[in-house]
């Protein structure tokens, strides 16, 4: 059976103080490297072993994938980072604290930039200094592909191009990949790959840190998906996530 392990990274210093973060490149905190570590342990434990990895171009993500393959012992295996990987853009909300933009816009606005399929915040003015064109990082990438905001519909629609020429073609020659990305960037791939309407995907919360496992049969169907760890925990992290954009929560 081939594999494929989606992994969100460890908490962030922004997961910590409940900001929007998009492709601003924050640091994991403590908790999040620990994280990251028990997410090794555990794919090590359960006799994972990796032939290729990817992640994005944002620290948090790399950081999470360089842990992993450290306490699997698996630090000598290819990496690719692509910028298509990145987290949704989150536009002019990059920054904002989610509860206090909750309190100012309503849960309900709040629960429609975060989790609607097809509607994104307000863009970053061209001017802006964090606006992706001015980042190094991107010299390479066409300025009309570099978003100023995104969806999650705009998102899928630059993950899936990597995705189906890069990603999904190399299971071919492994039996078992690793990508490490981010909240809503997982979200896409998880839509496309298991069909989920777009109504349907606002209810999909993804817990940082907790593997992820997609397996496929030898014509490369999906045959089953699940998450490694105690599922009640897992339930509980999800709704976690879910309640960052409240107004009560701070
Ligand atoms: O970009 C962010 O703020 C997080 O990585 C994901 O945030 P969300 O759960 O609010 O979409």
């Amino acid at each position: 059976m081939k594999k494929i392990v989606l992994l969100r990274h460890g908490e962030s210093v922004w997961n910590k103080e409940n900001r929007f973060t998009g492709w601003t490149d924050v640091d994991l905190t403590e908790k999040g490297v620990e994280e990251a570590t028990k997410a090794g342990d555990l794919l090590k434990e359960k006799g994972f072993k990796f032939d290729k990895a990817y992640t994005s171009y944002l620290k948090r993500a790399v950081k999470t994938l360089n842990c992993v393959l450290d306490r699997m012992d698996q630090d000598w295996i290819p990496v690719e980072k692509s910028w298509r990987l990145n987290e949704k853009h989150y536009g002019s909300l990059q920054g904002l604290n989610k509860s206090e933009t909750a309190e100012k816009y309503g849960d309900e606005q709040v629960l429609i930039w975060r989790r609607s399929y097809d509607i994104a915040p307000q863009p970053l003015k061209e001017d802006d200094p964090r606006n992706p064109r001015f980042e190094l990082r991107y010299k390479d990438v066409p300025d009309s592909e570099l978003p100023r905001t995104e969806s999650l519909k705009d998102t899928v629609e630059r993950i899936l191009p990597y995705w189906k020429e890069v990603i999904f073609p190399s299971l071919e020659t492994s039996d078992e990949i690793l990508v490490a990305a981010h909240g809503n960037s997982l979200r896409g791939i998880i839509k496309y790959l298991k069909n989920i309407p777009d109504d349907e995907i606002v209810h999909l919360n993804l817990p940082t840190a907790v593997p992820y496992v997609f397996e496929f049969d030898d014509n490369m169907n999906l045959v089953n998906d699940y998450f490694l760890g105690d599922p009640e925990e897992i339930k509980k992290l999800m709704d976690a996530v879910a309640n960052q954009g409240k107004k009560d929560k701070k």
